[in-house]
C-alpha cells in the first residue's frame, strides 16, 4: 500500500424543497429536487485510523475506528456532529450486520453547496460521509437502507427531521415525500415533465443566523403550527394537479405565506420573493427558513430584470437549476 494513496471520490448533491418544509417534519407531504451542487470526498489510503479533514470548516477529525462505536457526540462542536454522527452511525449498522475489521482511510471533504442556507448542505455531506466509508470497506447496501441510515444521524443532531433531505440527495431526482416514512421518485409523471420544463433559480439571500436544529424546534412550539401544517399539506396536494407554471407559481407563493405565518421568513427573503413574483412565476423560501435560500420559477423573458433587481438587493448568490442539470452561479 502506498501511504496515504489517492483511491477515489463519492459525492453527493444538494437539495430544494419546492414545496412542503417544515409541515414534513409532521408527516405531511413535501415535494422536492435534488440540485447540482456537490458535496465531494476524497478517499486516501490510511496505515491507520479514519482521518477526516472538513476542508470547508478548516477542521480534522482522528477516529480509532474501536472507539467509533462509543463516540459521545456531546464532546464535540455543533460544525463537526453529522460527520461524525455519520460515521458512528454507519459503523454501528454494519457491526449489527456482522461486518468488522474495517479499514482506516483519510477522507477530505469539501462542497460547492453554500453551508446553512437550505440547500441540504447537512444530508450531503452525512450521504458524502457515509458513502466514503461503504465504498472503502467494498459494502454496498440499499438505498433505501442508506435513507434510512442518513434520516437517522439528521434526526439525532437535530433533534427533529423528515427523510425529505437526505433521501432526496441519495435518490438525486424529484421526490414526492408522502408521510414520515414513505417517499416515491416523480420520474415519468405529469408533474415531473411540467418541472424538467421549469427555469429556476435559487437565490441565496443572506446568511441564517440559526441552524435548522433550532429553526425546527422553535416551530414545533407555535402555537398554530398544526392549522398551518394542514394548510401546507393541502397545497402540496395541489401540486401534483397543475398544468402550468402560473398555477405552480402561485402555489409557491401561497406556501411561502403559510411560512412567513409560521416566522421562518425574513424581510430580505420576503422582498426577494416579491421580486420573483414581480418577474417571474412565484417564489418561496426553501429549506429551514430563517435567511437563507429562496427559490424563483423564473419568467425567462423577463429574467434580465429579475437579475437586475437581485444584484440591487445584494443578495449573496444567484443559482441558476434545473431539473437533472448543472446549476450554474448567475450573480453577475
Ligand atoms: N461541507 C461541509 N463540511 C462539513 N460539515 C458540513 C458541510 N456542509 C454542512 N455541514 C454540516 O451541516 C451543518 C449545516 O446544516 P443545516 O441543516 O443547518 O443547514 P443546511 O442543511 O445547509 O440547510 P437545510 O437543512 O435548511 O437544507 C453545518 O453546520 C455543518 O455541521
Ligand atoms: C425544515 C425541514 O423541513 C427541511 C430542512 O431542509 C426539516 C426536515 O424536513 O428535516
Ligand atoms: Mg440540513
Amino acid at each position: 500500500m502506498i501511504k496515504g494513496a489517492f483511491v477515489g471520490t463519492v459525492e453527493a448533491p444538494s437539495k430544494v424543497i419546492l414545496f412542503g418544509e417544515h409541515a414534513v417534519v409532521e408527516g405531511y407531504g413535501a415535494i422536492s429536487m435534488a440540485v447540482d451542487l456537490r458535496t465531494r470526498g476524497k478517499i486516501f489510503e490510511s496505515e491507520k485510523d479514519i482521518v477526516i479533514n472538513l476542508k470547508d470548516l478548516g477542521r480534522s477529525l482522528t477516529l480509532d475506528i474501536e472507539n467509533i462505536p462509543k463516540l459521545d457526540l456531546k464532546n464535540y462542536n455543533s460544525g463537526v456532529k453529522y460527520v461524525l454522527c455519520a460515521i458512528k452511525s454507519i459503523v454501528n449498522y454494519l457491526k449489527d450486520r456482522g461486518y468488522e475489521d474495517f479499514k482506516p482511510f483519510k477522507l477530505d471533504i469539501s462542497s460547492d453547496i453554500p453551508i446553512s442556507c437550505g440547500l441540504g448542505s447537512s444530508a450531503s455531506v452525512v450521504a458524502t460521509t457515509i458513502k466514503s466509508f461503504l465504498s472503502t470497506n467494498a459494502i454496498s447496501i440499499p438505498k433505501k437502507e442508506l435513507c434510512k441510515i442518513c434520516f437517522s444521524v439528521e434526526k439525532e443532531v437535530q433533534g427533529r427531521a423528515s427523510i425529505t433531505d437526505t433521501a432526496t440527495v441519495i435518490y438525486n431526482s424529484v421526490l414526492k415525500i408522502k408521510n414520515s416514512n414513505d417517499f416515491e421518485v416523480l420520474k415519468g409523471t405529469k408533474l415531473y415533465k411540467l418541472l424538467k420544463g421549469c427555469h429556476f433559480l435559487v437565490v441565496h439571500v443572506e446568511k441564517r443566523k440559526k441552524k435548522t436544529a433550532e429553526l425546527v424546534k422553535e416551530v414545533a412550539e407555535h402555537p398554530r403550527k398544526e392549522e398551518i401544517f394542514r394548510s401546507i399539506g393541502k397545497i402540496v396536494d395541489k401540486v401534483e394537479e397543475v398544468s402550468t407554471w402560473e398555477e405552480l407559481g402561485c402555489l409557491m407563493v401561497k406556501n411561502h405565506e403559510l411560512l412567513r405565518e409560521l416566522g421562518v421568513s425574513t424581510s430580505k427573503i420576503d422582498k426577494v420573493v416579491e421580486l420573483g413574483s414581480r418577474y417571474g412565476y412565484g417564489a418561496k423560501l426553501s429549506g429551514a427558513g430563517g435567511g437563507g435560500i429562496v427559490i424563483i420559477l423564473t419568467d425567462e423573458d423577463r429574467r434580465e430584470e429579475l437579475l437586475k433587481s437581485l444584484k440591487e438587493l445584494e443578495v449573496l448568490d444567484v443559482f441558476e437549476c434545473k431539473v437533472g442539470m448543472k446549476s450554474e452561479n448567475q450573480k453577475g
